[in-house]
């Protein structure tokens, strides 16, 4: 796929990892951590600028949600249980077989689609909520990138990201303890130089027609094997959420 906002080395690493993207002990697992935490912010974040409320049963039973880089789906799926129509799309063709399969035997249905954020834009599609989650510190240019996320959502709607600060910390904790002492991603999975602070993310936001506002950081609490959100601990792994003026 030659889309501009592809880097080939970086889809060819998730390529790699397509097996795993189930598998909470594998190459993905820092992902499975993460996800109940990102998913609590995003819940949130939609009952907020949508008015819905969690405790009933399909609580975005008519919202329209894209998954841009969705890989296997660990987003896709609760958010298509709690009733959103969700179009997931990433540029490694092997994560939307395994993401497809994943959902037939869930018996869900997601329309996901070995596509760009670029090459649907093309289409004319817009969204409710679009969602950029771990996936801003992979692409070629990310304030391009956010620029084609902006503009698959519709007026009022929600964009939300997460990536990871430029910070000596997240040298320490993503790349030195991440990859090189905990294994639990493979060396290489991320270059330091592509991390985003929260300053330039919402600097990008703006120039892409999006309000940023609000950012938490995301902690990880080995103690509780969880992570949990802050207010104030940006300096590693944060979420951002802009919306659509
Ligand atoms: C770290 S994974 C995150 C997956 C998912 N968003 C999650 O958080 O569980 C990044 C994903 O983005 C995909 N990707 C990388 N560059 C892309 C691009 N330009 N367009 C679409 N997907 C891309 C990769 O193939 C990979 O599946
Ligand atoms: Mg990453």
């Amino acid at each position: 796929m030659t889309d501009p906002s592809v880097d080939p080395s970086e889809v060819a690493k998730f390529e790699a990892m397509a097996a795993d993207w189930w598998d909470p002990n594998g190459s993905t697992a820092p992902l499975h951590a993460m996800n109940p935490c990102r998913l609590d912010y995003i819940v949130a974040q939609i009952c907020g600028e949508f008015d819905r409320d969690i405790r009933v049963g399909r609580p975005f039973e008519g919202l329209s949600v894209l998954d841009v880089g969705c890989g296997g789906g660990l987003l896709s799926e609760p958010l298509a249980r709690l009733g959103a129509r969700v179009t997931g799309v990433d540029a490694a063709a092997k994560n939307v077989e395994i993401a497809r399969a994943h959902a037939r035997d869930a018996g869900m249905e997601i329309d996901y689609r070995a596509v760009t954020a670029e090459s649907l834009l093309a289409e004319g599609a817009a969204f409710d909520v679009v969602l950029g989650m771990e996936i801003v510190e992979h692409v070629a240019d990310p304030a391009t990138f956010l620029r084609s996320l902006g503009a698959l959502a519709r007026p009022g709607g929600l964009v939300v990201v997460s990536t990871l600060n430029r910070t000596a910390r997240s040298f320490a904790a993503a790349i030195v303890g991440a990859e090189w002492v905990m294994r639990w991603l493979p060396r290489g999975t991320h270059d330091w130089s592509k991390f985003v602070s929260p300053e330039d993310l919402a600097g990008m936001m703006r120039e892409a027609g999006l309000d940023p506002v609000d950012r938490k950081g995301m902690v990880p609490d080995p103690l509780r094997g969880q992570w949990r959100l802050s207010d104030r601990d940006l300096s590693v792994n944060y979420v951002m959420t802009g919306v659509r003026t």
